[in-house]
């Protein structure tokens, strides 16, 4: 648990950060965000003593970071950020085990951490173990950079706009690892970026500064429909709300019963059903097409959607391929049920308050 308690920076009098006061719970994944110059990497960077603080206290796990000392504060805290820092003349294995050579990890211990790293990230150590970073495209790079700020598993992660600098398909990609990973690690995360979608997708908490002041500290869900004032509304943007919102929806919440059709004639006029191949898999939809409602349609992987996917993908998915419905399969590309666009605009088997 992190709590910043009447956090301040003053530079040359002016508060560039002002009393900002929060918690953040364990296994949180909590956001700063807020116009640029607003003071969010200044609150990122005296939670590790970066930047030392003018006022106020952070206690990490209820001690005060303050008065730890800092090799430990280092070991307590993982820091990834957006140019990577990764070290030009180490290999990606030296890097990421900068912090477990710091503290004297026996060898083995250091493999197979790094191993287990790698794994985590998708890099195969086969391949990348002795590759250096300027080998690296900027993705692995920053893969291996939040690799080497958890190698010692640190209780908080921070990490200070870590996308800001990859293209936007490869920023995608990270979110989502990141997104995994935290998932996986149970790890408490301080995130900070200017971009809301970023927030949205990733946050489970997220903290809107302006002008050094905290505006807003909520869940995703209520900075959208429960802004705290026109600044909050403005920056969050009005005019692809929906779209926002169906980016924190998921494809379980919306998922109903596939009806399976036994041959491939309609039995009823619109009507659909999903045909599957002998090991459950959907092969097949007969109806539901846009552009020809009884077609038979074999099913293109590109439109199968599954039970984590966001609602705003699996809409994006039926708006581009011209279907009502999605297949959702299970991990083994069984069909589970099907989601389709009547759920999207809360006219069946709408989850009670979904868009509320
Ligand atoms: N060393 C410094 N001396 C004086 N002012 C500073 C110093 N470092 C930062 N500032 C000011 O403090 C304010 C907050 O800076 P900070 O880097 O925290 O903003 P930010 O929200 O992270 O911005 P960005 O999104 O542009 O990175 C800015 O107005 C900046 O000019």
């Amino acid at each position: 648990m992190i709590e910043l308690k009447g956090l301040t920076k003053r530079y040359a009098g002016k508060s560039v950060v002002d009393d900002i006061s929060l918690t953040l719970e364990d296994g949180e994944f909590g956001v700063l965000i807020g116009p640029s110059g607003c003071g969010k990497s200044t609150t990122l960077k005296m939670i590790n003593r970066l930047i030392p603080a003018s006022g106020g206290q952070i206690l990490l796990n209820g001690d005060d970071v303050a008065d730890l000392p800092v090799e430990q504060l280092r070991r307590r805290i993982g820091y990834a950020i957006q140019s990577t820092g990764l070290f030009p003349h180490w290999d990606v294995a030296r890097n990421i085990a900068t912090v477990p050579q710091l503290l004297k990890w026996p060898k083995s211990r250091i493999d197979d951490r790094v191993d287990e790293l790698m794994a985590l990230f998708h890099l195969d150590p086969a391949e990348f173990r002795g590759k250096y970073p300027h080998q690296l495209s900027g993705g692995q790079a920053q893969r291996v950079g939040v690799a080497r700020a958890l190698a010692a598993d640190p209780e908080v992660l921070l990490m200070d706009e870590p996308f800001g600098a990859v293209d936007p398909l490869t920023r995608e990609v990270l979110q989502a690892e990141m997104k995994r990973v935290h998932q996986q690690t149970g790890k408490t995360i301080v995130f900070v970026t200017h971009d809301m979608d970023e927030a949205l997708s990733l946050a489970t908490r997220i903290a809107l500064l302006n002008q050094g002041r905290l505006v807003q500290y909520d869940r995703p869900i209520e900075l959208m429909v429960e802004p705290a004032d026109d600044f909050v509304r403005e920056f969050i943007g009005q005019a692809d709300l929906g779209l926002k919102l169906l980016s924190r929806r998921w494809v379980h919440q919306y998922q109903r019963e596939a009806r399976l059709q036994q041959t491939e004639t309609l039995d009823s006029l619109h009507a659909h059903g999903w045909l599957i191949d002998d090991q459950g898999r959907p092969s097949a939809l007969a109806g539901a097409r846009l552009d020809d409602a009884d077609a038979i349609t074999r099913v293109k992987p590109e439109w199968i959607a599954t039970p984590e996917m966001s609602m705003k993908e699996a809409l994006s998915r039926m708006v581009w391929y011209r279907v009502m419905v999605l297949p959702v399969v299970d991990d083994a590309g069984k069909l589970i049920g099907e989601v389709g666009m009547q759920g999207v605009m809360g006219m069946q088997d709408e989850p009670e308050g979904a868009l509320s």
